[in-house]
């Protein structure tokens, strides 16, 4: 099992401020000695208002890498593109100065693209500081989709990164072919954070962690992993 910290909030805002806390201790510790440090970042609403916030701290963003956990097979400039997101809400202010590491490159599918990609991950520094999870209604994290094609793949390789093509459902919306960090990538780590936001996902969280087939809810399969180091914040 993964090393659990659970912390329920009363407010989106408390998670919000405990989040861009957590990450302002561990970017400025990981930096302390002039050593480059990673931050893996997930699109989502729940950490957006973390995002702007952190963007105007003033933390040694030269030494600091941005590079995303998962990403739809769309170009930077799609409006469903995690990168856009990201790159308008944490990579403005003071953050514009971090490198920013894409998942996405011009080859015509993920699969395709993926060696490229898992290329440019491999040059990162590891253990990654902090990865940021979000989890959807289905269990999904990352883009660890339920029975998704390329779900397998996702969870054995030694890979950091695999392609995916989820199902198509309301929770994916059409674009289904997606790259993520596999599970082995997710472990590579030193802190992952997990948010959760809602009542509904608080059902589906719980869920999450009572035994059951890791292809239904992929999460499973980072709450089950033995080296991974989790905080898990909710808030309603
Ligand atoms: O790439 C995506 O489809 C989204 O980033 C998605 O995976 C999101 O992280 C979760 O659904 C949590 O979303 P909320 O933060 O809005 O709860």
């Amino acid at each position: 099992m993964a090393v659990l910290n659970e912390h329920f909030f009363v407010s989106k805002q408390a998670m919000t401020e405990a989040l861009a806390e957590l990450l302002q201790t561990e970017l400025q510790a990981a930096t302390a000695e002039g050593n480059e440090a990673v931050l893996m970042v997930s699109g989502g609403s729940s950490p957006k208002a973390a995002y702007e916030y952190l963007s105007g701290v003033d933390l040694a963003w030269d030494k600091i890498t941005v590079a995303m956990v998962d990403e739809r097979w769309v170009d930077a400039n799609h409006d469903k593109s995690n990168e856009a997101f990201i790159k308008a809400t944490l990579l403005q202010n003071k953050a514009q100065h971090a490198r920013f590491v894409t998942m996405k490159n011009s080859a015509q599918t993920a699969q395709a693209g993926q060696v490229e990609c898992e290329a440019a991950y491999q040059t990162l520094q590891k253990p990654f500081a902090v990865s940021i999870l979000g989890m959807g209604p289905d269990g999904h994290t990352a883009s660890l989709f339920p029975h998704a094609d390329g779900l397998a793949h996702a969870l054995t390789t030694a890979d950091l990164t695999a392609a995916i093509n989820a199902i198509e459902s309301e929770v994916t919306g059409k674009i289904t072919e997606r790259m993520t960090l596999s599970l082995a990538g997710i472990a590579a780590a030193k802190q992952v954070v997990l948010l959760i936001s809602g009542e509904d996902k608080r059902a589906v969280y719980e869920q999450a962690k009572q035994a059951g087939d890791v292809a239904d809810m992929p999460l499973r399969a980072v709450l089950q992993h033995p080296d991974i180091n989790l905080t898990v914040f909710w808030a309603p």
